[in-house]
């Protein structure tokens, strides 16, 4: 068996009243790269706070290469080697794409100086970003602040990249480009779980398919069995056709 590097076990999460993540078992392995997919609402962001630590769960355990991190803070786990890239690239506002990446090596994977700087400049050259370092973070367009959402996330010298959503409003070509970045960031090695609404990129990409609905983990396997499964047409692939 591969050795899991995060996984959530009987992860629960309640808002008041609301179950949005129920009683989970979720393993990632070194290397790996998991999509997960399901309806709005059903849990997948909850599951992915969860395992990087910006939500507590209510019950259950999260472990970081076997280490209970349950307890942890994001920024801890972060220096771990658990990053998270948003779905709405955050850049920080008046600084260069360079100085962002930085940022990330500095906070997150804690080098300093050149260190700092030679990580970063190798991260915008893994995501095919080195010719705009110079430029304004908040000039980019949405593929390069996507670029470069990954890149900050990089630059932290994850052993796994939880990415959410981020090739929401991308057009076809982008998203193609967004996806060879992803391939050889992972061929590279890193584990990445991916939320995506979009199937058709996931699939370019992951190895494993997990289907989520009402805060439960309804399939998980092969992407081509997943996408074949009764309970994920009937719970998500069917009412996005419908
Ligand atoms: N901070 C919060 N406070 C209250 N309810 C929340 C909070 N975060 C999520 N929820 C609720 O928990 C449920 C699961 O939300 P979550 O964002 O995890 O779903 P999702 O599968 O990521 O959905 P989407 O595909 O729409 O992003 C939803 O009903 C949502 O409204």
């Amino acid at each position: 068996m591969p050795e899991p590097v995060l996984e959530a076990a009987g992860a629960s999460r309640r808002f008041g009243e609301l179950t949005a993540l129920s009683e989970v078992d979720f393993t990632v392995s070194a290397g790996e790269a998991v999509g997960v997919v399901g309806p709005n609402g059903a849990g997948k962001t909850t599951l992915l706070s969860v395992l990087a630590g910006t939500l507590r769960p209510n019950d259950g355990r999260v472990r970081f290469r076997g280490e209970d991190v349950t307890r942890l803070r994001a920024d801890r786990r972060c220096r771990k080697g658990i990053a998270r890239a948003y779905q709405i690239p955050r850049p920080f506002g008046g600084m260069t794409v360079l100085e962002n990446v930085i940022v990330g090596a500095t906070h997150g994977a804690g080098l300093r100086g050149q260190g700092a700087y030679q990580r970063a400049i190798e991260v915008l050259e893994q995501c095919a970003l080195a010719e705009l370092a110079n430029r304004r973070a908040e000039s980019l367009g949405l593929l390069h602040r996507k670029r470069m959402e990954l890149a900050r996330a990089l630059a932290t010298g994850p052993a796994v990249l939880l990415l959410d959503e981020i090739g929401g409003g991308l057009t076809d070509a982008e998203a193609d480009e967004l996806v060879a970045t992803i391939r050889q960031l992972h061929a590279g090695g890193v584990a990445i779980v991916w939320i995506e609404h979009i199937v058709h990129v996931l699939v370019q990409v992951v190895d494993r398919l997990v289907c989520m609905n009402a805060g439960r983990i309804i399939a998980d396997g092969p992407p081509e069995d997943v996408l074949k499964d009764a309970s994920v047409i009937d719970a998500y692939l069917g009412r996005r056709a419908a």
